[in-house]
């Protein structure tokens, strides 16, 4: 960490808070507006540049950077409280978290492993079910990473030699005896990478797929909603003849609309994500008090898709006249494919903000289709194309609504989702506090995580009910 002197991280320092949020970033000196608060050289930063030399790839085994990251973290694992030996990073590994026992993934993985944990099944159990569904995506994408690890391991076996940790605590590829360790051990580093990298780009690399890296100092800034202390800027490396520009050391300013004070903690916005991503992929929420989403204070965010999907396969065409050769299944696919052919399935949302508290336009436009195809009396031609070519003509910006009918439709429709979301969330608040009563440490803490979640859903539920029937129009 030679690197570290003569930076200007002498403004700095990671503090060490109880449970929640765990370390943070805070200021020891003041800072004015747009200075460098720190800058981290490219060979410090652990990501495709920086390790691909270190694993070789055939295009069977081409690791993205989340599995080229996480591999090596697995590799260099400190042993419990020790520092991790890994000659290039192991400083830097050594700061990383040590376990994550609060980590709603964690306990999906522990589970196959360790059989079920009370607590943590009890907490599973409370979730809304937009947030349950999130977290299965992330464990599949988690397990689809641990496959790619398992045949690369078995296919680069002189990796393993590379590995600074005790010959004991040595991971195995799958199929050896202790496989079963492995799956926690890389479920580890796949948290770290996965809630502490950061994007930054390198060269001819898929944005999507490989421009992501860990960032010393960085990664112990939190995430605040509504402000960031910090701005990320990349320097181009110096240009050799011939190649193009690629990304050099990465420094980070202050923000330029306030000065740093001393003492402060500095933020930095992950993203605008809802409540349920932050939950499932870093493990905590944006809290906020009673009412706020009412009053303006909070942006709420709830995910219908498991109401709206149920509504679809409920449908059946007003005027069944199709004998055998139409069921309502049949229509539930047609619906489901052409919302997907046309790109609006899913990412269905109600939101509180900007007011007045409304349903997104994606799910405004598969509503719309879905009380179309739940009216027609086309017959046994029905679901044809001419039957849904009036929802495509609004989508073309052709005609501006289906009918009027249509728009009292869906919106009695969406009334009804409101209803039953504010009901389900009323249960699921108390549910919650009965089965988490008694708590402490990081379950409590995690308890009033769940709690947020549901209480998200009934203000966000009750404020568009709200506006449904206040006659607002979206
Ligand atoms: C990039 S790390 C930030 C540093 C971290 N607190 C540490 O101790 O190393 C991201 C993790 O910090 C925690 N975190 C970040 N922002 C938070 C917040 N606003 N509230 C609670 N936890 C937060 C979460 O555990 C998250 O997965």
């Amino acid at each position: 960490m030679e690197w570290t002197q003569g930076n200007s991280l002498s403004r700095l320092e990671a503090w060490k808070f109880g449970v929640g949020a765990g370390r943070g970033l805070f200021a020891t000196k003041p800072c004015p507006p747009s200075t460098t608060l720190f800058t981290i050289p490219k060979n410090a930063l652990i990501n495709l540049n920086t390790l691909k030399s270190r694993y070789p790839q055939t295009p069977e085994t081409r690791l993205n950077a989340v599995q080229i990251i996480s591999l090596h973290l697995l590799l260099h694992r400190p042993v419990q409280e020790e520092d991790s030996l890994d000659p290039a990073f192991g400083p830097y590994i050594s700061t990383l978290h040590r376990n994550f026992t609060s980590h709603p993934l964690t306990w999906l993985v522990e589970r196959r492993r360790k059989g079920r944990q009370i607590t943590e099944e009890l907490i599973l159990k409370n979730l809304p079910p937009s947030v349950t569904d999130a977290l299965h995506t992330l464990y599949a994408r988690f397990l689809e990473d641990y496959q790619v690890i398992c045949l690369y391991l078995n296919k680069h076996r002189s990796v393993l030699e590379t590995s600074s940790r005790p010959k004991s605590q040595l991971p195995m590829p799958y199929g050896t005896s202790t496989s079963t360790t492995l799956v926690g051990d890389y479920c580890w580093a796949w948290l770290n990478v996965n809630t502490r990298s950061i994007y930054y780009p390198i060269k001819d690399a898929d944005p999507e797929r490989d421009c992501l890296t860990l960032c010393p100092i960085l990664d112990f800034a939190n995430h605040n909603e509504t402000t960031s202390q910090i701005t990320p800027i990349i320097q181009s490396a110096p240009r050799t003849p011939g190649s193009r520009t690629s990304s050099g050391n990465f420094t980070f300013n202050s923000c330029s609309d306030n000065a740093i004070e001393e003492g402060q903690q500095l933020f930095l916005r992950y993203g605008g994500h809802s409540n349920k991503t932050l939950f499932v992929d870093y493990g905590f929420v944006n809290r906020f008090s009673p009412g706020s989403i009412a009053s303006g204070h909070f942006r709420g965010e709830v995910d219908v898709q498991d109401l709206v999907e149920e509504l679809i396969l409920a449908v059946k065409p007003a005027r069944s006249s199709f004998g055998g050769s139409c069921k309502g299944s049949n229509v539930s696919d047609r619906l489901t494919s052409t919302l997907q052919e046309e790109g609006y399935w899913g990412e269905w949302t109600l939101d509180s903000s900007p007011p007045p508290a409304h349903p997104s336009y994606r799910l405004i436009t598969a509503l719309r289709l879905i009380q179309l195809v739940s009216t027609s009396d086309a017959g046994a031609d029905f679901p044809s194309d001419a039957v849904i070519q009036p929802w495509r003509d609004v989508l073309n910006g052709r005609r501006e609504v289906i009918s009027e009918e249509n728009e009292e439709g869906w919106r009695d429709a969406l009334l009804r989702i409101c209803e039953s979301i504010s009901l389900r969330a009323r249960t699921g608040l108390e549910a919650s506090t009965q089965d988490l009563a008694g708590t402490d440490g990081w379950v409590a803490w995690m308890r009033e995580n769940v709690l947020c979640l549901w209480r998200e859903e009934l203000e966000v539920a009750d404020a568009v009910a709200h506006s449904l029937r206040a006659g607002e129009v979206f």
